[in-house]
């Protein structure tokens, strides 16, 4: 197989890159008075921007050539089909028949998962409705009134990041805690508030092996115990979501209480699946199916739409060409919305799992930057944090920037305000202010000559750095929903430009396997076996400490 830097389009984008890079973007509007509209697409109610990026017709004629050459629309058909993408664990990568909602089947092994799906759907509608209405009761007869979830990754940053969005959405009914963090304080200050009597766990591992959300299970399941003697009380207060039922079993977890996910649902992607039952408990379950609805809308745009239009694709291309052949290898990911306040932490494991990953396919070394450094905050926070550095730091930094135009909840001028600091950022780090201008300001405030050039160099705004702005109407479930979709498919669509294995994450399992190795030497259970002496000595030290 041709290796992606031997095809003729990589070369000629690389050749290309190397000619534009310093090209200003500013001067692209000047020669373009339709460049709004040429570089923008919209899909459902998302407008996406990509006008402020080093772009012309060009250099996106020639990436949707390269999307061509390394035969995206035939890996594409193979993820709708339920082919084993991902290869290194033999699985299909099917997070889209969870959302489909034109009851199409799809096959894994033979089987027809859409009943699956369809059943457990089911399954959470009517239990959600019956913990809302006060129907199901905990050991002492009261109805539940506060849902904890215990997960840590794609069992905990999906339904945080959702419940989070949507909050001014929720009704009284119940409220909703995460637990992900096997540092006790976590749990010790969640468990504090609440009632035994009157809360319900829900314990989400697709592996039902994760040892902080083991820990922090056990640590739940003890203080229910502690409280209620009851026999039978964990029956009805725990459940879990998992695709391991006998292991969650094996806790205590009655089989009926038990939500299924499947092997073929990827955790960084298993938003969809019953790892959403918290959103659905929280909002109530027909919220959680809006979200689904947001999504399969753009599943069918990405699966149907031609690639020129196709606003996941593009989204994919750009980031490709900013950070392979511009060298820019960071992504921030900033939000103008309060209710997206976990949206960069969600999407940091997405994109960073999934294409985190330098070699490619066949197991071969790349010679090229794959899966962005993706960070980001609320952007408003991070205006008074770190953007000094997105605007005279050493690095370029790639940005998407995200807001609404109409707020779900607003005080007076507060949310024009929101925006008008959105769409100032985008333009700052597109305009920049250059030493004459900056000079000229100063003379015209009146500072001393001899003072001017002293300060001026301190005031340079480089610009000419990439932004894309992502407007959505308003968050609602169903843009909420669109808007993990595009990102989900850009994804997807770079791991197959970079040629990586995106839906394994082979790299998390070291760190995992030694801190195993390393619990019960800190724990003093095992002697500290030979290894790295900073290691060594560490451990000796905290015992050390410990001991007294
Ligand atoms: O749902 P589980 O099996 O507890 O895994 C949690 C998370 O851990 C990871 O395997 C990485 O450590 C993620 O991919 C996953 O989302």
């Amino acid at each position: 197989m041709t290796s992606r830097t031997q095809l003729p389009e990589w070369q000629s984008l690389v050749k290309h890159a190397a000619a534009v890079k310093d090209r200003p973007i500013s001067d692209l509007f000047q020669q373009d008075a339709q460049r709004f509209s040429n570089f923008s697409r919209k899909v459902a109610s998302t407008l996406y921007d990509f006008s402020k990026n080093n772009l012309c017709e060009s250099t996106l004629g020639q990436l949707l050539d390269l999307a061509q050459a390394v035969d995206l629309p035939a890996w594409r058909q193979q993820l709708w089909d339920g082919a084993p993408l991902n290869s290194t664990e033999k699985r299909a990568v099917l997070h889209v028949a969870l959302r489909d909602r034109s009851g199409r089947a799809y096959w894994v092994d033979g089987k027809n998962i859409t009943l699956e799906v369809h059943a457990q759907l089911e399954k959470m509608r009517r239990f959600c409705a019956d913990v809302r209405a006060g129907q199901w009761l905990g050991y002492s007869g009261k109805p539940i009134t506060d849902v904890v979830s215990i997960g840590i990754g794609g069992s905990n940053l999906g339904p945080q990041m959702a419940c989070e969005a949507l909050a001014s959405y929720a009704d009284d009914t119940l409220k909703v805690h995460f637990v992900s963090n096997v540092d006790g304080v976590q749990i010790r200050r969640v468990l504090a508030s609440l009632d035994p009597e009157r809360t319900l766990f829900v314990v989400a591992s697709k592996t039902f092996t994760t040892r902080e959300t083991m820990l922090n299970a056990q640590t739940a399941k003890a203080w229910l115990l502690q409280r209620a003697c009851e026999h039978g009380a964990v029956a009805k207060h725990f459940v879990a979501v998992t695709s391991s039922v006998e292991k969650a079993e094996a806790m205590g977890i009655a089989p009926e209480n038990c939500f299924e996910m499947w092997d073929w649902v990827g955790g960084r992607f298993s938003l969809w699946s019953a790892i959403g039952l918290p959103v659905a408990l929280y909002l109530g379950f027909s919220y959680f199916e809006q979200m689904l609805a947001g999504a399969y809308e753009i599943d069918r745009h990405f699966f149907e739409a031609p690639e020129r239009d196709n606003v996941p694709v593009l989204m994919a291309l750009i980031g490709v060409w900013n950070n392979t052949f511009l060298n820019m290898p960071t992504q921030a990911i900033l939000p103008y919305d309060q209710a997206l306040k976990f949206l960069p932490a969600y999407l940091q494991q997405a994109e960073m799992e999934s294409n985190g990953k330098t070699v490619n396919r066949r197991g071969e070394q790349v010679p090229y930057t794959t899966g962005a450094i993706l960070w980001g905050q609320l952007g408003i926070d991070g205006q008074h944090a770190f953007y000094q550095l997105l605007h005279q730091g050493a690095h370029k930094v790639a940005a998407d920037f995200i807001g609404s135009v109409t707020p779900v909840l607003d005080a007076e001028g507060h949310h024009t305000n929101l925006l008008a600091n959105l769409l100032a950022q985008t333009q700052a780090l597109m305009e920049g202010v250059g030493e004459p201008a900056v000079l000229a300001d100063l003379a015209a405030r009146g500072l001393p000559e001899a003072e001017q050039g002293a300060l001026a160099p301190h005031k340079v705004h480089r610009g000419n750095q990439p932004t894309n702005t992502l407007l959505m109407t308003k968050i609602t479930a169903q843009s909420l929903g669109g808007l993990i979709a595009l990102y989900e498919h850009k994804i997807f669509v770079q791991g197959v430009i970079w040629d990586v294995c995106s839906y394994d994450q082979w790299g998390v399992e070291l760190g995992k396997l030694l801190a195993n190795r390393l619990e019960p030497q800190l724990a003093g259970e095992e002697p500290p076996i030979t290894q790295d002496g900073s290691t060594s000595g560490l451990i000796r030290y905290v015992r050390a400490q410990q001991l007294g």
